[in-house]
């Protein structure tokens, strides 16, 4: 049976979060005054933060979305929900295509292993066959730099050598939906050369790309399509070439 082509589908999509243990009628009146965050209220008798509300989104392949706004405007739980790491509180979300998630990369990362482990127990997450994980382990390994560290625990590597291997692994799948939470820059100079490459590569081949960035001119050397979130509310996703009216709105 043929699969059905590479989309994402969200209508209606509103996500909210509880907020336990603080004054909601002050932390209201504070939040009146910032332009950051999403939108606080009551729902069932409870606080909560809208982090999206009522969002409607059509991608299809080829399409390279940036996700812009404020901090706290709702761009990293956009990817989340795509990711299927929340589920919606109203409205549905309809993701086509192998996805891949690059918004934590140390997430799942057991310290107490060792980073040839963590690179099999990664690939078990991301969906691979022992067998596909074993047939890439060499060129994973290889990309790492790591050598006969990836032979010993993870907790006794630095900081640097860490992201190394969370990088590799997290990019050594292919995939037909590329989320990703601002570009990443990982490692020593050498490394950053390496780590863009790799992700380039993935961005190419991916179907459809969801870039939250900050940065206006990665959105316009790899993104045609962008949508602004102001509040947890979306703007209509408009054509690149309209970024700097929808800044400037
Ligand atoms: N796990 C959570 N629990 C409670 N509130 C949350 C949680 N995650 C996000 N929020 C709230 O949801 C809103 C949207 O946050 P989100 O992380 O999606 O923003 P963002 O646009 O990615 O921000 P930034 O540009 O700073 O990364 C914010 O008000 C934030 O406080």
């Amino acid at each position: 049976m043929s699969q059905p082509p590479v989309s994402i589908t969200c209508t209606g999509l509103t996500i909210r979060f509880p907020v336990y243990g603080v004054d909601a009628k002050s932390l209201k009146k504070s939040l009146a005054r910032v332009a950051v965050g999403g939108k606080l209220g009551r729902h069932f008798g409870s606080t909560d933060v809208t982090a999206l509300q009522d969002l409607n989104l059509e991608l299809k392949a080829g399409d390279r979305l940036g996700l812009i706004g404020h901090n706290g405007s709702g761009k990293t739980t956009l990817l989340r929900a795509l990711s299927g790491a929340y589920e919606p509180d109203e409205g549905t979300i309809d993701v086509h295509g192998r996805i891949a998630a690059l918004l934590d990369l140390s997430l799942g990362i057991d310290l107490s292993a060792t980073g040839y482990d963590n690179i099999r127990l990664r690939g078990r997450i991301a969906g691979l066959s022992a067998k596909e994980i074993e047939a890439r382990l060499p060129e994973i390994a290889e990309f790492t730099g790591l050598g006969p560290f990836l032979a010993m625990p993870v907790k006794t590597y630095s900081a640097g050598m860490q992201a190394r291997l969370a990088f590799a692994t997290a990019t050594a799948v292919e995939c037909d939906v590329l989320l990703m939470d601002e570009w990443i820059a990982v490692g020593d100079a050498d490394f950053q050369k390496l780590a863009h490459k790799r992700l380039l590569g993935l961005v190419e081949r991916a179907g459809i790309l969801v870039l939250a960035t900050h940065d206006v001119d990665l959105l316009r050397l790899y993104c045609n399509k962008v949508m602004r979130l102001e509040g947890g509310v979306a703007s209509e996703v408009t054509d690149i070439r309209k970024l700097d009216e929808l800044l400037a709105a």
